[in-house]
């Protein structure tokens, strides 16, 4: 069926347009219009149509005249002529055809020019009238019973007849049978163009009129017309007889214009309607086709109907092969019952899902997708149909999970990052504190992990730190949680504590992982750790308290000697407290330089000769008026890096008081000078006691230097023998402080170069109430002896440390027995008098 619209009449007309001046014969125009088989023809005169004759003007004609052909048109024409411009609607042509019951008009252009002749059946069959005329039937068209003439009629009776009944046609009855021919206006056109000699109908009429039954629909009637070339049907009722002539007038005439108009409107409407429906669905559908989600379309019951192309490509099903089944095709069995059941609830209650589910590609991989479902209502607002929009957000999760791993991940160890310990941490306090139970935190540092860094570089540190963290990770219990703080420093925390034994074993079972030794590239290292415990709710009740205690506990290991492990206390904190008073209050120190320096004799201990000094550093705190001791102050400032600068200082003094008393005319006896490990591995000691010679005037060989015996590091050994190689070289001696409370092996010692050893105070001081240090102290000076090494005891106090010391061979000594370390003033008189303190002691046998 076609949507016709309404069009303008230039479109459908014939421009075969026939003119004749007018003074032609009739004969001619009619003979004209036969050939071209045309229902008018135009007179023209001076390029101007002045007039028209149609084969309805026929009518007028008297056929008893027998020289009618012979008379001019312009006689009989209808003038003047009726016009509609070639813009008129088929609609408006067609009212105007029934206002003014005419049935051809000349159409014009703009310019008045002829463009050809519009007639009833051009209206019928151009205008559309399609859909009124379907729902009509010929009876309904009729409007008079039909003239029916005798056969043995003349020409001239029939054409008359038909002019006074104002008829274009007449049923002529085939003598007294109920058998009709038909004669019409054309058939007046042809007898005159061919100037037929018959005196009656039956000799000139043999067009049998063609009849349908009057319930034919009128536009079955209207096409027959249109395809036998006719342009009247009889029409007879049920039994036959002939009840009507319908012709095109009748069909247009019938016609209820303002109704066809209306609902030509309506079709218009629909047609547009229609044509921006299909055009929304082509639109709609390229767009699903192309679009870079995939797309799944369901009934109601879930079945898919329809998939796009992206869908085939995400999930590896061709649309072949999921329509027809449901989505559970791609379930990845990862979701319960109960949140299908909650999804499709929330679908129904509110048209509507949204969601991140997992689902199963057709080679069987599980990936996560991004999933709005919309229901899609009929217009009864029943849900027809299912709409299910997805994208494949496999690349995305990956990224999340980079990001949060970078968020909460220590990106070389893999274990958790301080904020992700703080979180769990946090938790696990709300839990412990529900639950009444303790959690504890332990506070882990290597020891001497700053050697590996130093001496090996960080790529091996940092292959330390991986092993490390692997170690504390399979030591733990599943459920504890491990993390790398920063640097060297990791956190334990056990959730739930069951008893502080078990803790205590934790902690060693974690020191004892960390000391098996770890292989990285040729290297064989050794580390060992130092732990800090602190215990929820007794030692603190938030996170930032429970890992600062585990740190202040785990300093106190590191103070008390490394590798092991120590819970934290209260008085710890008073510790820590003051450690971090003096942190301040000594950075201030150091730049107002309000330091001081005391001299502690060393003694012959056989003729109590002076022989030298041992310069100890003293720092009077004026904030708390009070000395605070080197042996609280020293590990700060080298925690701070602050320690070489003080030790320049010293040096510097040293100096400038030796030069001071060499001027004097004093007796220079050396000045022991005490070096720190940091001082030390700095490795520019050398150059800067070099450099201080120089500038003060002191000499080498008035210096000795003192390091202590944790400064030996076995894998710095080369190194470490280069420094001193190079100190020892330009003329000072070199002395080994602390002996016996470091690990350092005899045959590292001899690859040493060092002249004096210095026997701890912790052994001396039990020399007489302990066998085994009085032993162990013997020991170390009859093997100071075989190494060719000066041996000092250090902390004498006693004439029985004295004498068992000097019974054993110790040549020198120092100590509170002889004198306390004193100001340069009191050196000064001990350098003058030459002071000997064992002239005012006794010397026992
Ligand atoms: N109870 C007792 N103590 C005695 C006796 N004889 C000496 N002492 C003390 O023992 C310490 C000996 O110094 P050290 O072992 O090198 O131990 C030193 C040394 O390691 C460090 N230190 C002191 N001055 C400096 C310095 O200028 N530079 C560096 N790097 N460290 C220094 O601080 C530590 C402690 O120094 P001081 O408190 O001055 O403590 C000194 C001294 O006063 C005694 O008979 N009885």
């Amino acid at each position: 069926m076609t949507f016709t619209t309404d069009v303008p009449v230039g479109e459908v007309i014939h421009h075969s347009l026939l003119s004749c001046s007018p003074d032609a014969r009739l004969i001619d125009a009619a003979k004209q219009m036969e050939k071209h088989h045309v229902s008018s023809i135009l007179i023209m005169s001076a390029g101007t149509p002045i007039g028209i004759w149609t084969e309805a003007d026929a009518r007028k004609l008297d056929f008893s005249d027998k020289s009618i052909g012979t008379r001019p048109i312009s006689d009989f024409m209808s003038a003047p002529v009726e016009t509609v411009l070639d813009t008129t609607s088929l609609s408006e042509v067609a009212l105007k055809f029934k206002q003014q019951r005419r049935r051809h008009f000349l159409v014009i252009d703009e310019n008045a020019e002829p463009m050809g002749v519009v007639s009833q059946s051009d209206v019928i069959h151009y205008q559309g009238l399609e859909h009124y005329l379907c729902m009509r039937n010929v009876r309904s068209a009729l409007k008079h019973v039909p003239l029916i003439l005798d056969d043995h009629l003349s020409l001239s009776e029939a054409v008359s007849r038909l002019r006074e009944e104002q008829r274009d046609s007449a049923a002529v009855r085939v003598g007294r049978s109920e058998q009709y021919s038909i004669i019409t206006e054309r058939d007046i056109v042809r007898w005159l163009a061919n100037d037929v000699k018959g005196d009656c109908l039956r000799d000139v009429c043999d067009n049998r009129l063609y009849s349908v039954d009057e319930e034919t629909g009128l536009l079955q009637a209207s096409n027959l017309l249109k395809r036998k070339g006719f342009r009247h049907l009889g029409v007879v009722n049920n039994i036959g007889k002939l009840v009507g002539i319908l012709s095109y007038a009748d069909i247009l005439e019938s016609v209820e214009y303002e109704y066809v108009n209306r609902l030509q409107d309506a079709l218009h409407s629909r047609d547009e309607a229609l044509k921006s429906s299909t055009t929304h669905l082509r639109l709609a559908q390229r767009v699903i086709e192309a679009s870079l989600d995939g797309i799944i379309i369901t009934n109601p019951k879930g079945v898919i109907q329809s998939v796009n192309p992206k869908f085939t490509q995400v999930t590896g099903y061709s649309a072949e092969e999921a329509i027809g089944h449901t989505p559970q095709l791609l379930s990845s069995g990862r979701h319960s019952g109960d949140f299908y059941q909650h999804m499709w609830d929330e679908l129904y209650r509110n048209g509507y899902w949204q969601g991140e589910i997992w689902n199963r590609r057709k080679n069987g991989q599980v990936y996560p997708e991004w999933l709005t479902i919309t229901a899609i209502y009929d217009d009864d607002g029943q849900v027809c149909q299912f709409a299910a929009i997805f994208s494949d957000i496999t690349d995305r999760k990956k990224d999340e999970e980079r990001i949060r791993r970078l968020a909460f991940f220590d990106d070389l160890t893999g274990v958790a990052n301080r904020r992700l310990f703080q979180d769990r941490l946090e938790q696990a306090i709300a839990n412990a504190h529900r639950h009444k139970h303790r959690l504890a935190v332990l506070f882990l540092d290597l020891d001497m992990f700053k050697r590996i860094n130093d001496s090996l570089g960080h790529l091996m540190g940092d292959e330390v730190l991986k092993v490390v963290a692997g170690r504390l990770a399979h030591t733990v219990r599943e459920g504890d949680s491990v993390a790398r703080l920063g640097g060297d420093e990791f956190t334990v925390m056990v959730p739930e504590v069951e008893s502080i034994d078990g803790l205590m074993v934790l902690a060693e079972r974690i020191n004892q992982a960390i000391s098996e030794p770890i292989a990285v590239g040729s290297h064989e290292l050794y580390v060992s750790s130092s732990i800090g415990i602190s215990i929820f709710p007794d030692d603190g009740k938030t996170p930032d308290e429970l890992i600062k205690n585990a740190d202040v506990a785990m300093y106190r290991v590191k103070a008390d000697g490394r590798g092991s492990y120590h819970r934290y206390t209260a008085s710890l904190h008073h510790d820590s407290v003051r450690e971090l008073t003096i942190e301040t209050r000594l950075r201030k120190a150091i730049k107002e330089q309000s330091f001081d320096l005391h001299y502690q004799p060393k003694i012959d201990l056989k003729t109590g000769e002076l022989l030298s000094f041992e310069a100890l550093l003293r720092w009077y705190d004026s904030y708390s008026e009070q000395q605070i001791s080197p042996a609280e102050f020293i590990p700060v400032a080298e925690r701070l890096g602050l320690i070489s600068m003080l030790g320049e200082w010293v040096l510097e003094r040293v100096c400038m008081q030796q030069v001071k008393w060499h001027k004097e005319g004093l007796k220079i006896k050396p000045v022991a000078i005490n070096i720190s490990a940091q001082q030390l591995m700095k490795g520019d000691i050398s150059q800067t006691v070099h450099r201080v010679l120089k500038e003060t005037g002191a000499q080498a060989s008035w210096l000795e230097f003192e390091v202590t015996e944790s400064c030996f590091i076995p894998e710095q050994a080369d190194r470490i023998a280069e420094i001193l190689h190079n100190l020892r070289s330009a003329g000072s001696n070199i002395s080994i402080d602390d002996f016996g409370t470091g690990y350092s092996s005899l045959s590292y010692l001899r690859r040493l170069p060092l002249d004096e050893l210095k026997i701890d105070r912790s052994f001396v001081t039990d020399i007489a109430v302990n066998a085994d240090d009085a032993r162990l102290v013997s020991t170390i000076i009859a093997m100071a002896q075989g190494l060719g090494l000066r041996v000092v005891a250090e902390g004498i106090e006693t004439q029985e440390q004295l004498d068992y010391l000097r019974d054993h061979g110790c040549h020198q000594g120092q100590g509170y027995f002889f004198a306390k370390p004193s100001t340069k003033e009191q050196a000064h008189d001990w350098l003058a008098t030459e002071w000997n303190p064992l002239e005012t002691k006794p010397i026992s046998a």
